[in-house]
């Protein structure tokens, strides 16, 4: 498998989940003060609710706060939602769509996922694009097709290399600790940069950062980091603590 990874600045990025309340801003303020200049990018993702005080505790220090999940419309009437302009009026530069657990319980689709990562894209926000495939999707040797649709489906032709990261997160992978072989991650991975190249052309295509996700921990970070198209890792359990992130930073940082 041929090593590619081009001028992409690698991005360790965190999904908090439904997990954190004002208390787990200390873990964000030691994230932010052990890396005062990181060799790689840095986002966190915390609930809708600490975005702002997220926002002020990095302080413009060298992470960036983005929200997980956003409505296709800047506003109206749909209780219980936010907006891409809401999100980037709270201080966040980037969102995280289509994550296979709002998939799964709020049953989005990826022409759902398209129309949010269209308006955060035209609100100037970095849209993290999630696909993966089921466990029987993948024993039923259907995982690139799985790929290629959602990919095709859930990327809007507004996309560049500044506002698309696509995340590879197989279903299965997600909070399990089991991860697929580094062979299986990268023909994921070269799979959908040659889909993104033929898509949008070699310079488009080549500069989207494509992360792995499911499992990562800082005993695993530095064999995915090595695999082909890997330009880091959206880690959800992992990345609630600077004891546990951290050391992924460093992983990816070193790879
Ligand atoms: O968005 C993050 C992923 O769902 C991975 O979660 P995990 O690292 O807890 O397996």
């Amino acid at each position: 498998m041929e090593r590619e990874t081009g001028m992409r600045r690698k991005l360790a990025a965190g999904n908090w989940k439904m997990n954190g309340t004002s208390a787990a801003l200390g873990e964000l303020d030691m994230l932010a003060t052990s890396h005062p200049a990181p060799g790689v990018d840095i986002l966190v993702c915390p609930p809708a609710t600490l975005v702002s005080a997220a926002v002020r505790t990095v302080d413009n220090r060298s992470i960036r706060i983005g929200g997980q999940d956003c409505h296709s419309e800047t506003n109206g009437a749909h209780t219980g939602d936010i907006s891409a302009a809401m999100l980037r009026d709270a201080g966040a530069t980037a969102v995280i769509l289509g994550h296979s657990e709002r998939r799964a319980s709020h049953h989005e689709t990826s022409e759902d996922v398209r129309a949010k990562a269209r308006s955060a894209q035209k609100a100037g926000l970095m849209t993290v694009i999630c696909l993966g495939e089921s466990l029987l999707q993948r024993q039923a040797t259907n995982t690139l097709d799985i790929i290629g649709a959602q990919l095709s489906l859930s990327v809007p032709d507004s996309s560049n290399g500044q506002n698309l990261v696509i995340a590879y997160e197989p279903i299965w992978a997600i909070g399990s600790g089991m991860t697929p072989t580094p062979d299986q991650i990268g023909e994921v991975h070269d799979f959908m940069r040659d889909r993104l190249e033929q898509r949008f052309g070699s310079g488009v295509g080549r500069s989207v950062r494509l992360l792995y996700g499911g499992s990562v921990k800082a005993a695993n970070a530095a064999e995915i980091f090595g695999i082909s198209n890997v330009d880091g890792a959206l880690v959800g359990g992992a990345s609630l603590t600077a004891a546990d992130f951290g050391p992924i930073i460093a992983a990816l940082e070193a790879a």
